[in-house]
């Protein structure tokens, strides 16, 4: 299960990401927010972050309009590894070396296409598992 999340700067792109999972029948649930008012994205990097943290979901995905908030505010979450990309290579090296937990997209900055091929490597790529990045991550949590 994915969790998924976004303000509304992030709405619009939440759509297109969701439509995107609907088509590869990949599960999701969505955290809000659910229209394209006014809102504030620390409410929903934190509700992303507490699915993935709680193990309610494996992966998450949180959008804003520069990406740049909701990670913040995702990161603050004990356990959370949300990684801001604004290209494949890095949603490959977040997963490759980070074990990154979290996508951070930012919609006013990536266009829809872009975006969604950064989600499916992000989505389908592994964690190395390679001791150096696993001492690195455990570096991480002890902070
Ligand atoms: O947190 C952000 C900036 O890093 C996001 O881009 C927000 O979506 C943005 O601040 C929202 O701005 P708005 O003027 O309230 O639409």
């Amino acid at each position: 299960m994915i969790a998924i999340g976004s303000d509304h700067g992030g709405y619009a792109l939440k759509q297109e990401i969701m439509a995107y999972l609907d088509k590869e029948g990949l599960e999701y649930k969505d955290y809000g927010c659910y229209s394209e008012a006014s809102c504030d994205y620390p409410e929903f990097g934190h509700a992303v972050a507490h699915a993935v943290a709680d193990g309610e979901c494996e992966r998450g995905i949180i959008i804003c309009g520069t990406g740049i908030g909701i990670s913040i505010s995702a990161n603050k979450v004990k356990g959370i590894r949300a990684a801001l990309c604004g290209d494949c290579f890095s949603a490959q090296m977040t997963r490759e070396h980070n074990d990154a937990n979290i996508l951070a997209l930012g919609a006013r900055v990536v266009g829809a296409g872009l975006a969604v091929k950064i989600v499916d490597t992000f989505l389908h790529t592994e964690f190395s598992g390679d001791e150096r990045h696993a001492r690195r991550i455990a570096k991480i949590e002890e902070i």
